[in-house]
């Protein structure tokens, strides 16, 4: 089995000892994030809000970096997304995770404190350098996209 990288993360909130983000199957992908709320907080149809997580976690590495992803029940069934679609965490970030909650649904959602409402998935990152060129070598592809492979 391979070494985990070990994450420096700092609790801003002493009640979040007791939820700490966890795997919750050997396979899991990503780690829960829960919402820091000292109060449900009720979001009507179309409403965005920021919700603090009381974690900051300093990844370092550079060929690492953070996703925050909504999780598939409260975003299928609740329609409660992230605001922002996709949480991207640079390995140099220092702050707060912030989630930002979007409630796409028709329904008013409340949420509860220290409910799980995203999750922190840590990803391979290559940093690239570009070379300016004034043409490419063709491809397959060319400058094809936007469905130009036909739909079947
Ligand atoms: O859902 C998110 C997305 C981002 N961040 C934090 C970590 C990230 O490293 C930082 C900046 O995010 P990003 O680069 O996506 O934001 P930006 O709007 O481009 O701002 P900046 O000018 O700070 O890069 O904000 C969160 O806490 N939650």
């Amino acid at each position: 089995m391979s070494v985990r990288p070990r994450l420096q993360c700092k609790l801003l909130d002493e009640r979040l000892r007791d939820y700490l983000p966890h795997y919750a199957t050997q396979g899991s992908a990503g780690m829960d994030l829960r919402a820091l709320l000292d109060a449900p907080l009720t979001l009507v149809p179309g409403d965005c809000q920021l919700v603090r997580t009381g974690l900051a976690i300093h990844i370092a590495d550079p060929n690492l970096a953070g996703m925050i992803l909504p999780r598939s029940g409260l975003g299928h069934k609740h329609g409660i997304v992230l605001g922002n679609l996709v949480g991207l965490i640079d390995s140099d970030y220092q702050g707060e995770l912030m989630i930002s909650v979007w409630n796409r649904g028709q329904s008013e959602f409340t949420l509860a404190p220290f409910e799980r409402l995203a999750q922190y998935v840590l990803v391979p990152v290559v940093q690239a350098e570009l070379a300016l060129v004034d043409s490419f070598e063709d491809s397959a592809r060319g400058s094809g996209g936007f469905g130009s492979t036909g739909a079947y």
